[in-house]
């Protein structure tokens, strides 16, 4: 992941931190070398980084701070408040109006990926219900019209474009007319890359805003990009009025500060992220969850989105399994279904607190390829043994030779699948049984009727079973470091602003956390065990197949002059 360098040079000064017990003046100062320095180091603009340590030193005041573990606090919370205003100029983003003609100019360089992010965006909006489509503007780039088309067929939106108009101004400005006479509401503009010094392209530019006189500009950022990028933005900024931003390339592996230079030059919000080259990789952008992620302290309020949107109802089959009371395999199925639903297995994984950028990208092969491999085998398995114990496969041994042959596994592993599906029931029954996960499951999709102090399994403290999942998650040590339970709570609560903080032994950020860790997998161990499990690997690749089918656009064709 782009800054995944920059997240664990950080993290480890913070941790630095927490082993201090005296902490004054020449302490913060160590520290805030050590976090300017892999700033630098990650190509971020040197005047950022000097205004960031300004701040901090002005914000923590040794004065007025209680004892060691409050001053770690304060220090920690305002480098994290300082990274965040990096990418947040506080500016409020571009939000489209329902019912009326929304026309949305993309502009960017050369190769930052315009014309992808434009399709990412219009499937975005068209996702949500609205009129979307896209013009192809660019004509300087042999090849870009048939890339939208193509892009714009397999998404079904309507697009327009010309292989004899070279003009960019004109067929912007027909192809706005035709889509607002149609009564559309997003119209995106594709534009050509362009690089500051090539002035001509700068001028076309101005004329084709002239001539499609869009409601907002994106500036399309290529995260990968290094110290140019300052300069860059700067000259966009001066030539049309720049909107927000969208920072693509995010699953690259660079440096990604110049991009974070970028956003402060032009003072535009970065509204989504790319991350990767399919349709679906763009993900909205909020500063606190990029930057805790980055950090490698996870996305709670994403990961709560996440499990909210899953809306396990009351007939599906996990309920009726879990309702029996005995955990089965088929429980265990429905599960890794559940799991595979929240998304790839790497957005999930970076979400948790605790677990590493490069881990979660990890997690995504031996992950995703495992729970494919393990549900496989469930699936040749005939209805008696997934209702089962699994006590079957020891009674008769000969049903793990015909399921392994209906599922092109090794008998071995089945073998290994049977054991973790045991290690998994063990986790359960610290829980209460099925009941007890179901009453999590439940309590995950409805916090508000979390009810008293007690946590999903009746009165024991909810923070529990978190605490032995985040310890089996996280480095060894690290526990400590981070002020324990107590502190990784405050430090979420203070993150997330606040978040329903309970009292020591109560609910609050972790409670939450823990119980819909615990509905997912069960509690003891919860979802970070059985991501661990499942991270011991049977190997094997995977990964996500191309989507799609082709269907109608509005092209108008004819062969043209081409760069
Ligand atoms: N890994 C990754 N690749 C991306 C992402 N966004 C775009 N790309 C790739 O970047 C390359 C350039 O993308 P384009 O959309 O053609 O870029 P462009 O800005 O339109 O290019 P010009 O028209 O030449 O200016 C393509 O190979 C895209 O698939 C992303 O978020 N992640």
């Amino acid at each position: 992941m782009v800054l995944a360098d920059l997240g664990r040079k950080i993290n480890g000064a913070l941790k630095s931190l927490t082993a201090e017990s005296v902490i004054d003046e020449k302490v913060l100062d160590d520290i805030l070398r050590e976090v300017c320095a892999a700033l630098l180091e990650s190509d971020v603009n040197v005047r950022l980084v000097q205004n960031l340590r300004k701040n901090i030193k002005q914000i923590v005041d040794f004065e007025e701070l209680g004892g060691v573990v409050n001053k770690r606090r304060q220090i920690q919370k305002a480098i994290f408040d300082e990274l965040c205003r990096l990418v947040d100029p506080g500016v409020e983003p571009y939000k489209p109006k329902k019912g009326k003609a929304n026309v949305i100019m993309f502009v960017g360089l050369q190769g930052a990926g315009k014309t992808t992010t434009c399709t990412k965006l219009a499937h975005h909006y068209q996702r949500k219900g609205w009129k979307v489509c896209l013009i192809a503007a660019d004509t300087y780039r042999a090849g870009a019209f048939d890339q939208l088309k193509q892009n714009a067929t397999k998404a079904k939106i309507p697009y327009y474009g010309s292989y004899t108009e070279n003009d960019p101004a004109v067929l912007a400005k027909e192809g706005i007319e035709k889509f607002k006479k149609e009564g559309f509401e997003i119209i995106i503009v594709d534009t050509s890359g362009r690089h500051k010094q090539e002035a001509a392209l700068f001028e076309e530019m101005k004329q084709i805003a002239d001539a499609a006189n869009p409601d907002h500009y994106i500036f399309v950022m290529d995260g990968t990009i290094g110290q140019a990028a300052d300069g860059q933005a700067r000259a966009f900024k001066d030539a049309v009025p720049i909107g927000s931003i969208i920072m693509t390339k995010l699953d690259g592996h660079a440096k990604g500060g110049g991009a974070i230079s970028a956003v402060a030059a032009t003072g535009s919000p970065i509204i989504f992220i790319g991350t990767g080259e399919h349709i679906h990789d763009l993900d909205p952008f909020k500063a606190k969850p990029f930057v805790s992620k980055m950090l490698g302290m996870g996305d709670l309020g994403g990961l709560m989105e996440t499990v909210k949107d899953m809306n396990i109802d009351k007939n599906s089959n996990i309920m009726k399994t879990l309702e029996s009371g005995v955990f089965t395999i088929r429980a265990m199925r429905d599960q890794l279904a559940m799991i595979s639903s929240m998304g790839p297995l790497s957005k999930v994984m970076s979400m948790m607190p605790g677990i590493p950028p490069e881990m979660a990208a990890m997690g995504e092969k031996e992950g995703g390829a495992r729970m494919k491999k393990m549900t496989c085998m469930m699936d040749s398995m005939t209805d008696a043994e997934l209702d089962s114990d699994a006590k079957c496969f020891t009674l008769q041994p000969t049903r793990i030779y015909r399921v392994a042959k209906g599922s092109g596994a090794t008998v071995r592993e089945i073998e290994e699948m049977l054991m973790q599906f045991q290690k998994f029931a063990e986790v359960i029954k610290t829980m209460g049984g099925s009941k007890g996960l179901l009453a999590n499951m439940q309590k995950a999709q409805n916090p508000a009727a979390r009810g008293g102090r007690g946590g999903p399994s009746g009165g024991a403290n909810p923070m529990a079973g978190m605490q032995s999942m985040m310890e089996k998650m996280l480095p060894p040590g690290a526990m400590q470091q981070m002020g324990g339970m107590s502190g990784i709570q405050n430090m979420m609560q203070q993150m997330m602003g606040g978040g329903g903080a309970g009292g020591a032994g109560g609910e609050g950020m972790g409670g939450m956390l823990q119980q819909m860790m615990g509905g997912m997998g069960g509690a003891g161990g919860g979802m970070g065990d059985m991501l661990q499990q499942m991270m011991g690997g049977m190997g094997g690749a995977g990964g996500p197949a191309a989507g799609g089918r082709p269907s109608v656009g509005r092209g108008t064709g004819a062969r043209g002059r081409r760069r």
